[in-house]
């Protein structure tokens, strides 16, 4: 952080950026935080129900960081599963918490939208999972092309989802407002 405040023309030493080395060095360890959880430990938890309908969270804020340019991307994750037949659900919590183990990794928005719902699809053995993610990327609005609000949308299906287009459209009608 030293050798790129250099790089960028500014004095290390001057009495505000003294400490930002070390501040850098802490929030990273913060937003990163994600490539020393294992994803599997936030799913050990899960409970039997009769629920064998739709489980769907919307609006669970992203906060990412784009693996070219270690800029933000942050939005919004909507997760919805089906439970399989011997009816296992998580917390709702989790789906949250899964979404922050991997996001706080170098990403880009694929493979987060595909991690997510592979890894439910594994440890859930649901019927089906459907992961939608809409994110702006600062890396598209503050530099480079510089396209304000355009929001990517990305999206994983698993299980029924794939297969059945009447059970997905209706899990994306109630996702796509
Ligand atoms: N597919 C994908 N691309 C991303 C994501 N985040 C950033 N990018 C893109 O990664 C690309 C990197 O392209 P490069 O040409 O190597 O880098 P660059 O010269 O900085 O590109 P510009 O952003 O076009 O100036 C850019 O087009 C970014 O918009 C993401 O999550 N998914
Ligand atoms: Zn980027």
């Amino acid at each position: 952080m030293r050798e790129i405040l250099i790089a960028i023309g500014e004095d290390p030493d001057r009495d505000g950026l003294v400490r930002t080395p070390t501040r850098v060095a802490h929030a990273y360890a913060e937003l990163f935080a994600g490539l020393r959880v294992d994803p599997g430990q936030v799913l050990a938890t899960s409970f039997e129900a009769d629920h064998e309908e739709l489980v769907l969270v919307r609006d669970i804020e992203v906060f990412s960081l784009c693996e070219h340019h270690l800029l933000p991307f942050h939005g919004v994750a909507h997760i919805g599963y089906i439970p399989g037949v011997d009816g296992r659900i998580t917390g709702l919590s989790k789906l949250g918490r899964l979404v922050d183990v991997f996001a706080r990794r170098p990403q880009v928005q694929e493979r987060l939208t595909v991690q997510i719902a592979d890894l439910l699809s594994e440890r859930l053995e649901p019927r089906g999972v459907i992961v939608v993610l809409e994110c702006e990327h600062m890396c598209m609005a503050m530099r480079g092309i510089h396209k304000v609000g355009s929001r990517t949308v990305t999206s994983a299906v698993r299980g029924l989802f794939q297969d059945d287009a009447k059970s997905r459209a209706e899990a994306m009608s109630l996702i796509i407002r």
